[in-house]
């Protein structure tokens, strides 16, 4: 086992891993990021990142020289370096910390770090250097769940299960939580063939739910969005560790059912709606748009814009 550093022998080595060179200090509000070296090298030389609110980003990942530092001596480290970045005028230090090297977050919260969120692999820590109180933005506030309201037109079915872990047995649409990344109608999808086996396509979105400290969001508020499928496979092969049942059922059965969430009522009333009056009464279609930012694509759900408005060049 290698012997741990002093703060001394840290600091040795740190100033031998980067090499002295000119203040890296802040140059300019281009908004690029830079590495920022501070306090200069000497006296302690934790590197970091200045983003564009003037907060520096300091990921331990990238300090090899930390392995063999101890709890005591990171903190005397970070105390000297947090001192610098406050007399330099930064709003804000975020301390990312791999799970492995966790024992730095106990000295880091001694010096008035809180957690602001945590992945599989790590943590990130922040610290409010401003004036004032922290305008630091907040971490994810809300999970999204998706659901599919899978209607076949043809034989006015809806595909409808039970959950199995649920002490009533209402009937729902399939559904789960969306995944990191994942567009909303390929949650559902995803979801509806995992839980029935039923293969289906988008056709629109058609209500969102806000809740707020719902009891499987890990104390996060919900956001539970039902969308409008087109199924192209019917012969159900349901999964068994979520449902207890799962049918074609006719839609006004449904409608009319009284085992049944509200919301899936509601939803069931909505689409008879439609079936009746047309979808585009009740259909939030997606079209894929240019971020002008980012050079990123996004998805924008809303009712049908007439083609002779998407074109139109101003408003008389
Ligand atoms: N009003 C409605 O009709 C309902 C709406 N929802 C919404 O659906 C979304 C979530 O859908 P779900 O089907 O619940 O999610 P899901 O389909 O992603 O996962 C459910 C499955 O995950 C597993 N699981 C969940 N929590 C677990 C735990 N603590 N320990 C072990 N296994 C666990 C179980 O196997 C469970 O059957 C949420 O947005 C929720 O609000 C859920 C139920 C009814
Ligand atoms: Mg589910």
């Amino acid at each position: 086992m290698r012997p741990l550093l002093s703060w001394a022998g840290w600091r040795a080595v740190l100033a031998r891993t980067h090499s002295p060179g000119p203040s890296a200090g802040y140059r300019g509000a281009s908004g690029a990021q830079r590495y920022v070296r501070n306090p200069p090298v000497g006296t302690c030389d934790l590197q970091g990142e200045l983003d564009r609110f003037g907060g520096i980003s300091v990921r331990l990942a990238r300090l090899d020289a930390l392995d063999r530092l101890d709890a005591a001596a990171f903190q005397k480290g970070l105390q000297a370096a947090v001192q610098q970045w406050r007399s330099e005028g930064r709003t804000a230090v975020w301390l990312h910390i791999p799970i492995l090297q966790s024992r730095f977050i106990a000295p880091a919260a001694s010096l008035g770090f809180c957690f602001h969120h945590a992945e599989s692999d790590s943590s990130t820590l922040t610290l409010w250097l401003g004036e004032g109180p922290s305008r630091l933005p907040g971490y994810a506030s809300h999970q999204v769940g998706v659901a599919g309201a899978v209607f076949d037109e043809s034989t006015r079915k809806i595909l409808v299960v039970q959950d199995r872990n649920k002490l009533k047995n209402m009937w729902k649409f399939p559904g789960g939580l969306s995944e990191p990344g994942e567009d909303i109608g390929d949650t559902a999808v995803r979801e509806v063939f995992e839980e029935t086996g039923i293969k289906s396509e988008f056709r629109s979105l058609l209500s969102i739910r806000q809740q707020h400290t719902n009891p499987g969001a890990f104390g996060k508020s919900d956001m539970y969005i039902i969308c409008r499928l087109k199924p192209y496979s019917f012969t159900i092969n349901f999964c068994q560790h979520e449902c207890l049942r799962c049918e074609w059922m006719d839609l006004n059965d449904l409608a009319k059912t009284e085992n049944i969430t509200p919301i899936t009522s509601r939803v069931a009333r909505l689409l008879l709606y439609g079936y009746r009056e047309g979808f585009d009464k009740i259909d939030l279609t997606v079209e894929e748009l240019p971020a002008v930012h980012t050079g990123l694509f996004y998805k924008l759900y809303h009712k049908e814009l007439p083609d002779n408005y998407k074109t139109m060049k101003g408003i008389d």
